[in-house]
């Protein structure tokens, strides 16, 4: 079995394990911001066409490449198929949308964004996607999730991806895709914070020699905003992560984040703000130590914020207010 890379001391293109996220992130500021993320350092940029922004990232993109803050070569861009273009006809035609709209010739990533395949919707008809079809109807359809895999790799074959991968899968359905591919998935995407630590999730993904990305990094945060979470549930004040940022004179996010990277997952955060984007960059200076990470790793409680189920459920058209 092949051993988990470590990202901290490997080195990793773009050698910077950050990455930053644009989920929330308006269309009217997307632009700026994901310029001033790069301006602020960050070379990993995580987009999906479900996040409705895509054009706005790629003029952010364009802007930042135009004023020489760095090459395209430098930015590691990865993108998403949403649940209704499972089909495989519809897979390239999914990613050609996407590249268009970030301007791009290539995704350095694109992963599959849910194991949920849904009723087709029409690129002309309803763009960007959402979890429901035109009637607002959540509708689940049968799927070949390895045919959908297939036409994933042929993406590679064609030169439009440089790697492909998954997101909010779980061990049994990573064996399934690995059984059968060609193209392994070279990253998994995944909920995963100090309530939410899926140990197991992780190991079994490393030990197959695959990237951990780490979203919803500050836990509950994110989901406050959408009332599906409580200002008691937060990890941003919690005693345990307050007493060890004292200690290193730092932030509870940056608490936060340091306790992924020391997983050796890739942190993925999204700030609006220009100064949090600095200061959750500036995590790469200090050590949580064995009792530290202990502590923290103590307060897991398999809490998902971001379940399925609650909006399969619910029958909740999109978490996302940018669309209403
Ligand atoms: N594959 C998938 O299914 C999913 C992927 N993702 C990806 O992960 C990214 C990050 O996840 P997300 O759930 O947004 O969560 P985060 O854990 O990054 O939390 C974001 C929230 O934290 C706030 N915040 C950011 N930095 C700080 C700070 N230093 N101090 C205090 N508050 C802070 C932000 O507010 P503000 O902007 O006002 O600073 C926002 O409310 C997404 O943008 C998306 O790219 C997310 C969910 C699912
Ligand atoms: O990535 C995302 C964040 O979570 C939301 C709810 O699951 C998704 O709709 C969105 O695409």
């Amino acid at each position: 079995m092949k051993a988990a890379s470590n990202i901290l001391t490997d080195s990793i293109t773009p050698s910077d394990p950050l990455v930053f996220g644009f989920w929330k992130v308006p269309q009217e500021s997307c632009q700026e911001v994901c310029y001033n993320a790069i301006k602020a350092g960050y070379r990993r940029l995580d987009c999906a066409c479900d996040y409705g922004n895509e054009k706005q990232v790629g003029q952010g993109i364009q802007q930042a490449l135009q004023d020489g803050i760095c090459t395209r070569e430098d930015l590691f861009v990865t993108s998403k198929l949403w649940n209704t273009y499972h089909h495989p006809d519809h897979v390239p035609l999914a990613c050609q949308r996407s590249l268009e709209d970030l301007q791009l010739e290539y995704l350095d990533e694109y992963l599959i964004h849910f194991p949920i395949s849904t009723e087709f919707v029409d690129f002309d008809k309803k763009y960007p996607p959402e979890w429901t079809n035109l009637d607002g109807k959540m509708v689940l359809v049968p799927n070949d999730m390895c045919a959908t895999w297939k036409a994933m790799e042929a993406l590679v074959e064609t030169g439009k991806c440089k790697t492909i991968g998954v997101c909010n899968f779980s061990t049994q359905l990573l064996r399934q895709i690995i059984a059968t591919a060609n193209i392994r998935p070279s990253t998994l995407q995944v909920e995963l914070h100090p309530h939410n630590a899926q140990t197991k999730l992780v190991r079994f993904a490393h030990e197959q020699g695959m990237n951990v990305t780490a979203f919803s990094t500050f836990g509950s945060a994110s989901y406050v905003e959408l009332d599906m979470a409580t200002a008691d549930d937060s990890l941003m004040t919690h005693s345990v992560i307050a007493s060890i940022a004292k200690a290193h004179s730092k932030t509870p996010a940056q608490v936060l984040i340091r306790w992924a990277l020391q997983r050796n997952t890739f942190p993925l955060t999204k700030t609006s703000n220009t100064a949090r984007m600095a200061e959750n960059r500036n995590v790469l200076d200090f050590v949580l130590t064995g009792d530290e990470m202990n502590a923290i790793d103590n307060l897991n409680k398999n809490h998902r914020y971001n379940d399925p189920g609650v909006f399969c459920e619910a029958g909740m058209g999109t978490f996302c207010p940018i669309y209403e």
